[in-house]
């Protein structure tokens, strides 16, 4: 099994967000504010769910690597630590998802 992390592209992204690197996507992204990081991430969130139906295991993990790794750069953007969203998950852990969902105000 690898031992590579979320934690470990978040430190990635983190490094090449501050290079100033022409060569870095990462930055280039950045660069072009939150609207355009955002769509990146719904794009390749729709990719991953189009490979998962399609049954291809391979494109299902490639465009599953695409998300995790633009769901971190907006994070980024938004200055949101990945360690808030382990907070939030490990909060979670308490009840099942159905009775979080029955615990949400009504809509
Ligand atoms: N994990 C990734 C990663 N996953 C996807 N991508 C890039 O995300 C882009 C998504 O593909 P698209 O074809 O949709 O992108 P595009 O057409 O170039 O994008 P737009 O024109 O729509 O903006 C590709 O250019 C991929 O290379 C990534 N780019 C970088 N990383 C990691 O970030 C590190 C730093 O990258 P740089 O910032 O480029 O140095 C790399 O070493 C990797 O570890």
């Amino acid at each position: 099994m690898s031992g590579f992390t979320l934690d470990a592209l978040e430190t990635i992204i983190a490094v090449r967000a501050g290079s100033g690197d022409p060569g870095s996507y990462t930055r280039k992204l950045l660069d072009k504010g939150m609207a355009k990081c955002a769509k990146k991430l719904g794009e390749e969130g729709v990719e991953a769910a189009l490979a998962a139906v399609s049954g291809d295991r391979i494109e299902l993990v490639k465009e599953s690597a695409d998300v995790l790794f633009h769901l971190l750069v907006v994070l980024r953007a938004a200055e949101v630590p990945l360690a808030e969203v382990y907070a939030e998950l490990e909060s979670r852990t308490v009840r099942t998802g159905l009775e979080e969902k029955a615990s949400r105000p009504a809509e």
